[in-house]
């Protein structure tokens, strides 16, 4: 499904994302196109309450709309101290077509209506002057779809990490100045992509999804 020396087409307007998938496509000799590069997609509403559900709605929608396999990605933070939210919700958190920063204000917003943190968590040592938070998991799940014989291969990834008070970092996108790796003693925002893709909720599903590829 797919092959080196092909285009594949990622189903997301997210231009985060595509640079996550190009870099590590890049390594097989895959092309990537986008949504932004590919037009005659309309806009794909993600009714879905799963990561699985809206990926699966948004790969098949692209692959459909375009006749190419499509490879879909739907995926959000899930923050313990909030039950889970913003979880699906992640991209409208503040909001329907709120931006990074709206989301990132909010959930600063409601983690500090909860009060005092648990006292159970880490300092986060390389954050001098910050706090944690709560602690959270990226979630993403990928959904490769084939328009021709209807075949969809469906994989997912979590990266466990803590939100920090404070933002660092001007890498990634979303969420990821607010998302603190004890590992790294930096935050999501601070790292290379090759690196965020070697520990990111993407980067598992990716890997996972490609083995089971080669199964097929
Ligand atoms: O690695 C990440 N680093 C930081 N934040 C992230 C990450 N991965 C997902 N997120 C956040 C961004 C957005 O608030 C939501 C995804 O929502 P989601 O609907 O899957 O993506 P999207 O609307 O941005 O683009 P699209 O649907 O066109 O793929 O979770
Ligand atoms: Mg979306």
């Amino acid at each position: 499904m797919i092959r080196g020396g092909e285009t594949l087409l990622i189903a997301t307007r997210n231009k985060g994302k595509t640079k996550e998938f190009r870099e590590a496509f890049a390594a097989l000799g895959v092309q990537v196109k986008d949504l932004n590069e590919v037009p005659g997609v309309p806009d794909i509403e993600e009714t879905g309450d799963t990561f699985a559900a809206n990926a699966l709605i948004k790969a098949k929608a692209a692959s459909e709309a375009t006749g190419l396999p499509a490879l879909a990605d739907d995926s959000g933070l899930c923050v313990d101290a909030l039950g889970g939210a913003p979880g699906v919700y992640s991209a409208r958190y503040a909001g329907e077509g709120a931006g990074d920063a709206a989301n990132n204000a909010k959930l600063l917003r409601e983690l500090a209506a909860l009060g005092e943190p648990p006292a159970d968590l880490p300092s986060p040592e390389g954050l001098p002057g910050a706090r944690l938070l709560s602690r959270a998991r990226f979630v993403c799940s990928l959904v490769l779809y084939e328009p021709r014989t209807g075949e969809q291969i469906v994989a997912e990834g979590a990266a466990e990490g803590f939100i920090a008070d404070t933002a660092s970092g001007s890498g990634g996108f979303g969420y990821d100045p607010l998302f603190y790796l004890p590992e790294f003693g930096r935050s999501m925002a601070d790292i290379s992509v090759a690196e965020k893709n070697r520990i990111s909720h993407r980067g598992k599903a990716l890997r996972l999804l490609l083995e089971k590829l080669e199964g097929v």
